[in-house]
């Protein structure tokens, strides 16, 4: 069984050089290459990092004649890429291997140093990771057994659960890699041992994600660096490690030594450090809750992988004891009697009884729940839109600790214009309820459902008609997660044989589908979004503005004393009640529907500090990209904010500022690229036009006489001087825009 996973341990010799030159010590960290990296020698390895010091490009001598190169960033070579003693003597050593002798078949031997060491900058430079974001960086410092990193991550608030594109979780990165501390660390933190893999096999990932599985794409631009040692230009992408394929991947952001035609599908974190046949790793996971009798999807208990050992009888011992709780009708945990002699140290959970377990895991999620709330999350997310942030945040409060009514789900109701945050509210609610934010977030556009026999389509068609195979898109998607946080946007325009199910869903918090079979949903959470109403809410909300600031405005000439201008405002009763009631009983039309929901959230226009947040998160966005794809660092000065806020669009929301910062400055970024204007790793700087600095200073100026400030491009020079970039028409949008 083992083996249909797992790779041979002695590839032939190129593959396990190439192996070598793509280990993630290398793709992550340029090249780190000696004796200790194949011999697996701690000290040594240790030595290696302490001696690179994380430079870059350095050589090292490691043993009498031989040579080490290493580069990047520190502490991640690991043991997955040690290789045996007698294969290290079948390497060439590094002298031969600059210099390209030809004393190993199958190394470049005609390609002398140059050529390795332009190969070595191309390796260091294509794969220089740079996660672009808390979660990707987590998955990433888990897999390089980076303790330091992951225990910063998560304070940080990383996902703990979060997953890599291709399926797999930061837990278990860590176990096939046999980071038993990371391990532990991911465990105390609340991460999930018990979820499965999404990664299938190679092949069928790739054609569920509709990306190469090995194929990079054949014939290009690494052509010209063929040698006969490389078959063809594929065969020299892959040795370079180009991530452009699900194999590459896999092998360099899980593991290399899983065999790419076997589906892990449903493997979780215990299958793993099986496979890797961790000892300590695969305890810490029964330890931390794994279940030993978890099948993969291929109905595979982590015992049907093991080794004989160690491993193998903690396995049984476990299954045995996890079978008997459940032949006894007791939960895992609960202590069978008098065999206190064989408890591991740390496995006293093992013994624990059932209440008593459920009560510390409950204790433990209060806990995580009390350090990070979910308005704190929220926050990170979403800007301004405090009260529904603090609406949402308490009622799912109440249901998390209890205070609720367990026989009817939670249903909220979303109001406000387009691009506000609606969604994304939804959306990071859902993620914080849910460690599988997959399964545990369902999004139906409700206006695909505005027709009366759409309702088919909703929840299945009856037996004998057509699609009653298929099943209902909300059945379908609810069966798989129960309690999961649904979302029906544009709930306006579904049509009323459509509300009356969702009105049976609210009311009985269970629904039946074409087929007959009862789902029950009472712990799920509703949420429908409605533009209805918008422009009223919109215009309550800039006229209380309006007046709020004129107050402050009077105060602050009557000498007042302290006073603060607090764009905080917040919709009254008599609004609510007298004007938005009647609007969505007219549209709705039936009472019952408008009394089962919970809570109604109002969404407002952003005001003026609100818009700055966007555009300085959006600019953000782009210096990264900038940074990332073309190595330059983009800066912007205080007024580019105050000049693209100007884009605002109360109907389009933030979406409109995305489109002002493309429209004013990424058109301008990529008409400089083009005219080859941007030299590799500048640094740009996006100011306003010195002479129309003038017109932000005079705000009094009505809309239609005001123009708009340009804005303009300049290059900082390494002593600090500032140079205009003069982009030419017609491709400088700016230019275009206000000269028409
Ligand atoms: N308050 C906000 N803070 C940060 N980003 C936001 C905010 N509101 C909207 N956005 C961003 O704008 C885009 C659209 O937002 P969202 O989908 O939540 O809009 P919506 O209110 O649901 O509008 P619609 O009714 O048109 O779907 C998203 O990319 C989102 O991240």
């Amino acid at each position: 069984m083992l083996g249909s996973l797992m790779l041979r341990r002695t590839a032939p010799a190129p593959r396990l050089l190439l192996r070598l030159l793509r280990a993630p010590s290398i793709q992550n960290h340029g090249i780190a290459f000696g004796r200790s990296m194949i011999t697996g020698d701690r000290a040594e390895l240790q030595w290696l990092r302490a001696a690179a010091g994380g430079r870059p490009g350095t050589f090292l001598p490691l043993l009498p004649g031989h040579v080490a190169a290493t580069g990047g960033r520190q502490g991640s070579i690991t043991e997955t890429q040690c290789l045996d003693a007698s294969t290290w003597e079948r390497l060439p050593s590094p002298e031969e291997t600059l210099l390209g002798q030809d004393r190993w078949n199958g190394f470049p031997n005609r390609a002398g140093l140059g050529m390795w060491a332009l190969a070595t900058a191309l390796v260091v430079h294509c794969y220089s990771k740079n996660p672009t974001n808390k979660d990707a960086a987590l998955l990433e410092a888990a897999r390089t057994n980076n303790v330091q990193e992951v225990t910063r991550l998560l304070s940080e608030g990383a996902d703990i659960n979060a997953r890599h594109k291709l399926g797999w979780t930061a837990l278990m990165v860590a176990a096939i890699n046999r980071n038993d501390r990371v391990v532990q660390i991911l465990l105390a933190a609340g991460a999930d041992p018990n979820l499965g893999d999404d990664f299938n096999s190679v092949y069928k990932t790739a054609k569920e994600q509709g990306i190469h599985s090995l194929e990079d794409g054949g014939q290009d631009g690494a052509s010209w660096l063929l040698t006969n040692q490389w078959t063809s230009a594929l065969e020299f992408r892959r040795w370079l490690g180009v991530p452009t394929s699900v194999l590459v991947t896999r092998e360099d952001d899980f593991n290399n030594r899983l065999n790419n035609r076997a589906s892990f599908k449903g493997c979780t974190a215990l299958h793993y450090a099986v496979l890797a046949d961790d000892f300590c790793t695969v305890k810490e996971l029964l330890d931390g809750g794994a279940s030993p009798l978890q099948r993969n999807e291929m109905g595979h208990t982590p015992l049907d992988y093991a080794r004989e050992g160690e491993v193998m009888k903690l396995l049984r011992t476990s299954e045995a004891k996890v079978g008997q709780c459940d032949k006894m009708n007791i939960v895992p945990g609960e202590k069978t009697g008098e065999d206190n002699r064989h408890i591991w140290p740390g496995e006293e959970r093992l013994y624990m009884r059932g209440e008593e377990y459920q009560e510390k895991q409950r204790k433990r999620e209060a806990e995580e729940r009390r350090r990070f709330p979910l308005e704190q999350r929220l926050r990170e997310h979403i800007i301004g839109q405090e009260s529904a942030i603090a609406t949402v945040g308490a009622a799912i409060r109440r249901k998390e600790n209890g205070w609720y009514d367990e026989e009817h789900p939670l249903v909220f109701l979303f109001l406000g214009s387009s691009g506000i945050g609606k969604t994304e509210l939804a959306k990071q609610t859902a993620k914080y309820m849910h460690k599988d934010a997959k399964k545990g977030f369902i999004r139906l556009d409700m206006s695909e459902f505005q027709e009366r026999h759409e309702v088919a389509k909703f929840i299945g068609s009856p037996p004998g008609y057509i699609g009653h195979e298929e099943g209902g898109q909300l059945t379908k998607k609810l069966k798989q997660c129960p309690n999961a946080v649904v979302l029906f946007d544009e709930v306006d325009k579904a049509h009323p044989d459509v509300l009356t199910i969702m009105l049976q869903l609210f009311d009985e918090g269970r629904l039946t589908d074409g087929k007959g079979k009862t789902i029950d949903c009472k712990d799920a959470i509703f949420i429908m979004t409605s533009n209805v109403a918008s422009d009223e809410i919109a215009q309550h909300a800039l006229q209380l503005r309006q007046e709020a600031l004129e107050m402050s405005r009077n105060r602050i000439a009557e000498n007042l004393g302290d006073v603060q201008i607090s764009d905080k405002i917040t919709i009254s009763k008599n609004f609510k009640e007298n004007v938005i009631r009647p609007i969505l009983k007219a549209h709705f039309r039936r009472d019952e529907f408008l009394g089962r929901i919970n809570e109604i959230v109002y969404f407002l226009p952003f005001c003026h500090s609100e818009l700055i947040q966007l555009v300085n998160k959006e600019l953000n966005f782009w210096a990264k990209r900038a940074k990332q794809r073309h190595n330059i660092t983009l800066l912007w000065d205080r007024e580019v904010a105050d000049v693209l806020v100007d884009g605002y669009n109360v109907h389009y929301g933030a979406r409109s500022i995305k489109h002002e910062v493309e429209r004013r400055v990424v058109n301008q970024l990529a008409a400089a690229y083009e005219q080859d204007l941007l030299p590799g790793g500048c640094t740009l700087r996006i100011t306003v036009e010195d002479s129309d600095k003038q017109l932000l200073k005079s705000p009094e100026l009505p809309q239609a006489e005001k123009r708009a400030p340009k804005l303009r491009l300049e290059i900082i020079d390494k002593d600090s001087k500032t140079r205009k970039l003069d982009i030419r028409a017609p491709l400088n949008p700016e230019k275009v825009c206000y000269t028409i």
